[in-house]
């Protein structure tokens, strides 16, 4: 497996700065997730790691390597799309087989079949090698998909998107072979997704990525208890996290130039009704897990959540404090004021 290196990567589409400035090393086996909007620059991202786009600026390395100029075929990284693109006319053994029997690799027929017969297994795919391509669910298509990379045995795999056309419960579940997969073969990944659960349960590292910069990389942990911006704080979190307005809290309080204060919903504490703190009751949605509540200060919402056993209606009112080691601090530009 590979080192991945980007060293301050541009690239433009005409008016259009689709990855600025960017800089990321994914260590050796490795499982990094850049996570990001729609148009943040993801699959760019990944495209010129490939080498499918070339730089304005900066270098690619692969395992120390400048590979600007490599080609893309020389590079020996698998690419796998969110659509299945199989072949539709072959068998599940012969796509599996495919790479290995280009005429480039020489590799044996009972090398192909042992190779074919071990991938499937990993994926749980044994029973279905003599199946049509076509006549697979969904899920079975991405997985032959992710099997045609495995044979291949390349440096590093890079995805993008691998599970959205898949639905919840089957991306769920190759979510987690993923993941056993990544720990079984100690594969170098760069897994490319605008979903955050993909993100915070899949990686070693999550990359934020927002208008092509890099504005923050860490553990899923790391990003999410402690974000660089309001960008990265908003990027992680379900319920998101609570934006109030400084007018919320006692000037005195306060940083001078903050201009947002944040709080997760989950660090809110519920207090007594009869606080002077108390708020509205707007909506409460109940899960076996968890109660979230949805408050109202003067038209400001404000969420919680809490696991506490007690009994809540909307329209009553529900104490709450803020604790400040909870508070997050941004100003105007969305950096983050550290006190
Ligand atoms: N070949 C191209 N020609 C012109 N503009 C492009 C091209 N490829 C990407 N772009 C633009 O570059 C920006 C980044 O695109 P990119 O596909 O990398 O974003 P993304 O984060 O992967 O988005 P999505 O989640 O929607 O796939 C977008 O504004 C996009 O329209």
């Amino acid at each position: 497996m590979a080192e991945i290196q980007l060293r301050n990567v541009s690239k433009r589409f005409g008016a259009i700065v689709a990855v600025d400035d960017l800089s990321l090393d994914v260590k050796d086996g490795e499982f990094v997730v850049i996570l990001g909007p729609s148009g943040a620059g993801k699959t760019t991202t990944l495209r010129l790691i490939a080498g499918l786009e070339g730089p304005d600026a900066g270098d690619v390395l692969i395992d120390g390597e400048i590979a600007t100029d490599v080609h893309p075929s020389e590079r020996d990284v698998a690419f796998i799309f969110q659509q299945y693109s199989l072949y539709p006319h072959l068998s599940v053994f012969d796509n599996l087989a495919f790479p290995l029997r280009s005429p480039r690799r020489r590799t044996s027929e009972s090398e192909v079949r042992a190779c074919v017969q071990k991938v499937a297994a990993m994926l749980h795919m044994e029973t279905k090698l003599a199946n049509m391509a076509t006549h697979l669910s969904g899920g079975e298509m991405q997985r032959v998909a992710i099997g045609r990379a495995l044979v291949r045995e390349p440096r590093a795999f890079l995805m993008d998107e691998p599970l959205s056309s898949l639905d919840a419960k089957l991306r769920e579940e190759l979510r987690i072979e993923l993941k056993r997969l990544h720990r079984q073969i100690g594969a170098t990944i760069v897994y490319v997704t605008h979903d955050q659960v993909e993100a915070t349960t899949l990686a070693d590292r999550i990359g934020i990525l927002e208008h092509g910069r890099l504005v923050q990389i860490g553990t899923p942990r790391e990003v999410y208890g402690d974000p660089e911006c309001l960008s990265a704080a908003r990027r992680l979190g379900s319920p998101p996290i609570n934006l109030l307005p400084p007018a919320f809290f006692e000037a005195s309080s306060l940083p001078d130039d903050a201009s947002v204060v944040a709080i997760r919903p989950e660090d809110i504490v519920l207090e007594a009704a009869d606080r002077p703190s108390a708020l509205e009751l707007k909506v409460l949605e109940y899960s076996p897990l968890r109660h979230l509540l949805i408050l109202d200060r003067n038209g400001t919402p404000v969420v919680a959540t809490t696991s506490m056993e007690r009994n809540f209606s909307p329209g009553q009112t529900v104490g709450i404090s803020l604790p400040a080691r909870s508070l997050l601090y941004f100003r105007a530009d969305g950096r983050r004021i550290r006190t």
